[in-house]
């Protein structure tokens, strides 16, 4: 069976993800450990640039090790040209101490950790390792280190999201979501108690995190959720992994939209035409990166909508893991047009039509769709 074919890649990606995560949760703490007002301002962009080219540089070494750097190609969203200028030494030693500290934790994730903590050459071979641009043959490894940068520094919810393409084909792919509660009645909370959240923590069982990794497959029809691992605990394989599957709900009435934070990254006022178009009663639930494809994966929303501005090419590693783990977990995604993403030309989703439409089911899609085509000429987008 295809699904199967993937398993040690898949299994493999899963525990990247897991070290990953708890790379950006110990960056993200300690950008908000200091004193309760935060010493580095939300404006200063070191932290999320420590934790991207860090969680690049670690996932490049680790799938490097296992599978052997001549089999592995990557696509990723970093270069090292932040930290190649001559004021950048401090980021750059912040890297790589960032990165050694990882990789030393990686058996912790049934991974193998270097002889010798890696020197700061090696590290920007790793960084640099990724610079594929993928297309319609071979295999290729699509990652978005920290995806929803905007959320990261703002303590809010992002994304590590790690795909695997083969011949223009997404057949896996894994969403770390290190502050998205497992449990969905602490995701309300989180949504509606910004400011509380911390209280979280005690209502989650103590090996469990509060943050969560999805997976999925290609053609298993099959998506997994596991519990990111707290303290001391070992990620034992599978790691409490439970199937998860979209909402069943396919009236407008009480579905609800999903959408990004930033007007500037999707049409706000277009999106909500279209909602009021196809009968949805409830405010969208705005959040940052690919979250919002774990949501609908997870059930906790029904519609996922994204309309960039004219002009804007959306990038393979900011929706690859989350359509395939969308898809298995039984919703559907496509362009605005209808029409499934083209993961293979290059590291652009090219010729997508408009936006992308994710949904927990084709009632609901369909209707959107048919929405678009309804009012597209009269928006000015
Ligand atoms: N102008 C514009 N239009 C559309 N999309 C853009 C634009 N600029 C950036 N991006 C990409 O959007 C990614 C963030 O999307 P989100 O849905 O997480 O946005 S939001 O923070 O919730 O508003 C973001 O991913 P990250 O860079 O990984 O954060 C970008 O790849
Ligand atoms: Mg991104």
């Amino acid at each position: 069976m295809e699904a199967e074919k993937y398993a040690k890649e898949l299994e493999v990606a899963v525990r990247v993800v897991h070290v990953a995560c708890a790379l950006c949760g110990r960056v993200q703490e300690r950008l908000f450990s200091v004193n309760d007002d935060h010493v580095m301002s939300k404006d200063d962009d070191s932290p999320v640039t420590v934790a991207d080219l860090s969680v690049q540089a670690t996932i490049s070494w680790l799938l490097s090790e296992t599978f052997g750097s001549q089999n592995v190609s990557i696509v990723a969203e970093e270069d090292t040209e932040i930290i190649s200028k001559d004021d950048s030494a401090g980021l750059l030693a912040a890297v790589v101490a960032t990165v050694n500290e990882s990789l030393a934790s990686a058996p912790k994730y049934g991974l193998q950790s270097p002889e010798t903590t890696l020197e700061t050459a090696e590290v920007l071979k790793a960084i640099r390792r990724c610079s594929s641009t993928g297309g319609p043959s071979g295999r290729h490894w699509v990652l978005d280190p920290v995806d929803g940068t905007v959320g990261f520094v703002r303590g809010d919810q992002y994304a590590v999201a790690l795909a695997m393409v083969e011949d223009g084909k997404v057949v896996l792919g894994v969403l770390g979501c290190p502050n998205y509660p497992v449990k969905t009645e602490s995701l309300d909370y989180h949504y509606q108690n910004h400011e509380t959240k911390s209280n979280l923590a005690s209502a989650i069982p103590e090996a469990w995190g509060k943050g969560c990794v999805l997976y999925a497959s290609k053609g298993s029809g099959k998506a997994w959720l596991q519990p990111l691992i707290a303290g001391d605990n070992i990620l034992e394989w599978p790691n409490y992994a439970q199937l998860i599957q979209v909402s069943s709900i396919d009236d407008p009435a009480l579905a609800t939209l999903c959408e990004p934070v930033e007007k500037a990254n999707s049409n706000h006022s277009f999106t909500a035409g279209l909602a009021q178009s196809v009968g949805l009663r409830k405010q969208p639930m705005r959040v940052h990166s690919m979250v919002k494809y774990a949501a609908i994966a997870r059930g906790d929303a029904e519609i996922f909508m994204k309309f960039a501005r004219s002009g804007y090419k959306e990038k393979i590693w900011d929706h690859a893991a989350g359509v395939v783990i969308v898809e298995e977990a039984g919703g559907v995604v496509s362009d605005a047009g209808g029409r499934l993403l083209d993961f293979s030309k290059g590291i652009y989703l090219e010729g997508l039509d408009r936006g992308i439409i994710a949904c927990s089911g084709l009632t609901l899609h369909d209707k959107l769709i048919a929405a678009v085509y309804a009012s597209w000429d009269s928006s000015n987008l």
